[in-house]
């Protein structure tokens, strides 16, 4: 039986004022952050006293203070208590005495920013030496003097909040959340890194005037310091793979060479990618003349040849339980390679596993087998591809065109059986009008698994609404970011109410949960870093006998409705890509084809940026 979360409030863990409505994006590291000192202070009994104190007693800007780490925020800072205030210290660990600088009073909401600068006292949990030459300045690392297994158990706790702060769901509905699943690799997993370099003081000045721009000297080039928006130069960084760090030597070089060449700053790319050869066959061995870069790594029968692309738009190419994937380089990929067969082997087991489990009030029963999979926000096809053996019909959708080419490029490239696989380019939103009617018993809700992994900012509550018509046994909810994924979460368990602003332009309504959790926790796509990814499982609730959810009653899966749908057609195991139009209604593709992979993985790209430079 799944044990209950010891504490959660079942409620939404602040309700924002007009101006933070306005300015604090649901789930970002702000958000979280005020969500954790909300909870410190009252915890602490914080609140009451905060605001017997003075503010004015606030220690000045840019002062030196002493403070004790209490405990690590969701974002990865410490939190420290002095006087009423809680202070937000990076690269801290609870049981630290630490100097910090003061950097900005946050007094309505009775908190300060501050800079790290030294540990007066370090706390016992404080026991790795980091690996990077630059923790403490560079904004891109969080952990690197904590053990992994505080890591994990930290991320663990992250999930918790995650779901007791943001997923408006009581206690009972949230099962206990799981240990952490580890990187294989904890250093040396990336296999993107993006560093930059400004322009020139007055570079854009000088283009205004069509001057040349001058460079006086080469300009520093890694990511953000902390703290700033300043770069600072990073020559190496430990937790990008050996590729990665030896294309970052490289471009750095080149760059230095042809600065002059620069009309201003720029964006590097740094994007791995294998080449798979036979051992003992053409192409294995020896590393060969003017191939230095090149890092080769025994994978059992195989070498994989690994190189670092700095072209956007060249192909990379990853191999992940066997499969090969190939993407431009610039476009989004998962960024740690070494993580992803404990993943899609994770949800193979939950979406084909007994539902056994009792949660709440009710009992899962035995269910028919899972036929089908869907896979919303699927980019080049990743989990469509890796799961395909173990459905007979799947759907991948993504908004970007250029994505969903590469997804059916990966479909034909792995020879998924003739017909199995269907890849659309369209909102997600615009996904159940695509689902094929159930003329054949092909995507029943009742034999189909959804697999939903969306950008930073989550679904948004259209999509919701059409899944919970739609009903699918199972939802697997994977998110780089569990805040926003409580949320949808929450709204897939316990309902949701519908503005009269939405695309149907009916009046306000509740629409009711259909889902219960199985199963949440994180896995650690990002070690070193305070970023987790979230992991939800969840399974249709039975219904009470005649009784029907008042969202779904009445509510049938749309039919296809025109969507011009491209079938992936593998036939004698030679692959070809025929259209399927079904239809003359608006072609979803076409909207799509005005996003490129690169315009809708900006949340990719942002969140990727956020774990390799985050800064204030
Ligand atoms: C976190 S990535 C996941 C990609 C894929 N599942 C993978 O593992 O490689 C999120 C994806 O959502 C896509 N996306 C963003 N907004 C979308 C929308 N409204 N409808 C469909 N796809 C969207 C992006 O293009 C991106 O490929």
């Amino acid at each position: 039986m799944a044990q209950k979360r010891p504490f959660n409030e079942g409620k939404r863990h602040f309700k924002k004022n007009k101006k933070q409505k306005a300015s604090v994006a649901e789930g970002s590291n702000e958000d979280v952050l005020l969500a954790d000192v909300r909870r410190l202070l009252k915890d602490t009994k914080l609140a009451e006293s905060a605001q017997q104190e003075n503010k004015k007693d606030l220690p000045e800007q840019h002062s030196e203070i002493e403070l004790s780490i209490h405990s690590l925020s969701s974002t990865g800072d410490g939190l420290a208590l002095k006087d009423g205030q809680i202070y937000v210290v990076p690269f801290t660990a609870p049981g630290d005495t630490v100097i910090a600088k003061v950097f900005k009073h946050v007094p309505e909401e009775s908190y300060t920013l501050t800079d790290f600068l030294s540990v007066k006292h370090p706390s016992p949990h404080r026991t790795e030496t980091p690996r990077c030459p630059y923790f403490t300045q560079c904004s891109g690392c969080q952990f690197q003097h904590l053990p992994y297994t505080y890591q994990l158990a930290h991320k663990k706790t992250t999930v918790e909040k995650a779901y007791a702060n943001f997923s408006s769901l009581p206690a009972s509905s949230i099962p206990a959340v799981g240990d952490t699943i580890g990187s294989p690799l904890q250093y040396g997993y990336r296999t993107k890194l993006t560093p930059h370099f400004d322009g020139p003081p007055g570079g854009r000045r000088d283009k205004r005037q069509g001057r040349k721009v001058t460079w006086e000297e080469v300009p520093a080039i890694g990511f953000m310091r902390k703290g700033t928006r300043k770069t600072m130069d990073i020559e190496e960084c430990p937790i990008g793979t050996e590729s990665v760090q030896r294309g970052l030597r490289r471009e750095r070089e080149r760059v230095r060479q042809n600065i002059d060449q620069y009309q201003r700053g720029a964006t590097l790319l740094l994007r791995e990618s294998t080449e798979r050869v036979e051992k003992g066959g053409d192409g294995d061995g020896e590393v060969k003349n003017g191939e230095e870069d090149v890092v080769m790594e025994g994978r059992g029968e195989y070498i994989h040849r690994k190189t670092c692309i700095t072209d956007n738009k060249a192909t990379s190419t990853e191999y992940v339980d066997g499969f090969r994937f190939d993407n431009p380089a610039g476009a989004f990929f998962q960024n740690n390679n070494s993580i992803l067969p404990l993943i899609t082997q994770y949800i193979r087991d939950k979406i084909l596993g007994p539902a056994s489990s009792t949660i709440g009030n009710s009992t899962a029963v035995s269910k028919p087998k899972i036929k089908n999979m869907i896979d919303a926000y699927c980019g080049s096809g990743f989990f469509t591809v890796a799961l395909s053996r173990t459905f007979a019909h799947s759907i991948g959708i993504d908004i970007a065109a250029q994505s969903i080419a590469s997804a059916r490029h990966n479909a034909d490239l792995n020879r998924l059986p003739s017909n199995s696989t269907t890849f659309i380019a369209a909102d997600a939103n615009d996904l159940f009008a695509a689902i094929p009617q159930n003329d054949d018993g092909k995507f029943a809700p009742e034999e189909t698994a959804v697999i939903i992994d969306p950008p930073r900012k989550g679904c948004d509550e259209g999509f919701i609404r059409q899944l919970l018509r739609y009903g699918p046994e199972r939802v697997v909810y994977v998110s780089c970011n569990v805040h926003t994924q409580a949320r949808d979460v929450g709204w897939l368990v316990g309902g949701l109410e519908m503005g009269a602003d939405d695309d149907e332009g009916l009046p306000v309504r509740r629409v009711e949960g259909l889902y219960e959790i199985e199963s949440v926790r994180g896995f650690d796509f990002f070690p070193m870093t305070g970023h987790v990814e979230g992991v939800a499982v969840l399974r249709r609730k039975e219904k009470p006998d005649g009784a029907g959810s008042e969202a779904v009653a009445g509510v049938g899966v749309g039919k296809v409705d025109g969507a011009a749908v491209k079938e992936h057609n593998a036939v004698d195991g030679k692959v070809t890509t025929a259209d399927t139009q079904a239809g003359a209604s608006p072609s979803m593709e076409q909207k799509a084809d005005a996003v490129t992979a690169e315009e809708a993985s900006m949340d990719a790209a942002a969140e990727a940026a956020e774990v390799a430079q985050a800064s204030r």
